[in-house]
């Protein structure tokens, strides 16, 4: 700080560091303005201090402490006497699905509550009770389980879909199948920018028969589990979209080579989830993946050894618009 040339820089550094020291205060700002509902009111219009406590039930002195905190994270603003969403926050609240997800990450921060414990492996996670259909379909059967994990998957999709569609270009498909789709989010973004195009969904059964309620006539439902049954056949596209790592390598490399199966020669197969590499991989999905105990993230050069391996011919270069989106491995089945 003495030395006027880096001063800047050492403050910025300085920032930097304190930030990652401050996260965890951070992320409960976060999660307070949603639990709270401050960004669902704000997002009606600006509200006076004094009104925003009386509506959320929190003393008017303490609000005051979590507005500036909102501001200082550049969430919202406090002009003549009124709090208002930023830009930040206005798209933050904006992003279907985040505020649900920001909500439901008080599981997450549990079950590293006492982080070295959970990396150690000593923690019993929480996590993955929340996400049972993983370990196969007699777990999913529950319907209110199945129903919240859905919800979820569903809003996040929105803009998952998006780029997964700029990064792997279906203008030359006929077929496409969505492997793991869930309750049809994704094959529902398809279908709006490719009418023409054929489609089928292939999930568990606890959760597939949502799909034909979101899809209606527009795609064939395949209900199945890909641990136990073979693939349909017929599509010359499959996609697996955030499925791969809820998986480990074993289940993985089955599923790889199902798809393989399922496909005709110079099918293709599209394969879009975060992946390692980025700081979104690796210090959020990663522990994610981690809490819930059954997959991994992997680098995008991985799941292209995987591809290949299984018999699909693939660069297994990542590309990527928003890493903390997605990011897109393609491949091509060998004749
Ligand atoms: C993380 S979700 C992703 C859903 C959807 N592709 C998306 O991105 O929103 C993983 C999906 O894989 C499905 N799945 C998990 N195990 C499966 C299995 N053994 N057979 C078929 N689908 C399975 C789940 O039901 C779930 O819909």
């Amino acid at each position: 700080m003495r030395i006027p040339l880096v001063r800047r820089l050492v403050r910025r550094e300085g920032e930097a560091m304190f930030d990652l020291v401050a996260g965890f205060c951070h992320a409960q700002i976060l999660m307070g303005l949603v639990d709270l509902g401050v960004f669902a009111r704000l997002e009606r219009g600006p509200v006076p201090l004094a009104a925003l406590a009386a509506e959320t039930s929190v003393p008017e002195v303490r609000m005051a402490v979590l507005v500036r905190a909102g501001a200082a994270l550049g969430l919202l603003s406090e002009r003549f006497g009124r709090v208002r969403l930023t830009a930040r926050g206005a798209a933050l609240a904006a992003v279907p699905g985040l505020p649900g997800m920001i909500a439901h990450h008080r599981i997450l921060y549990r079950d590293l509550s006492d982080p070295a414990a959970f990396f150690r492996d000593e923690v019993e996670t929480e996590l993955a009770g929340f996400w049972p259909y993983v370990f196969g379909a007699g777990a999913a059967s529950d319907p209110g389980q199945a129903a919240a994990y859905s919800r979820l998957m569903a809003d996040s999709q929105l803009l998952v879909a998006e780029d997964t569609l700029a990064l792997a270009n279906l203008s030359n498909a006929r077929h496409l199948m969505d492997v793991g789709g869930g309750t049809g989010a994704f094959l529902a973004a398809v279908a709006a920018r490719h009418p023409a195009l054929r489609l089928t969904l292939f999930d568990l059964p606890a959760v597939a028969p949502e799909a034909a309620t979101r899809l209606g006539p527009r795609a064939e439902i395949r209900s199945g589990s890909f641990r136990d049954d073979p693939l349909p056949c017929g599509a010359d596209t499959i996609s697996l979209v955030r499925v791969l790592y809820d998986h480990d390598d074993t289940t993985v490399r089955a599923l790889l080579a199902a798809a393989h199966a399922a496909l005709p020669a110079g099918g293709r197969l599209i394969v879009s989830e975060p992946m390692s590499g980025s700081r979104a991989g690796d210090a959020y999905f990663a522990l994610y993946c981690m809490a819930m105990r059954t997959g991994r993230v992997r680098r995008a050069r991985e799941i292209g050894a995987l591809m290949r391996e299984a018999g699909f011919q693939t660069d297994g270069k990542g590309r990527s618009r928003r890493p903390f989106v997605t990011s897109v491995v393609t491949g091509v089945r060998k004749s």
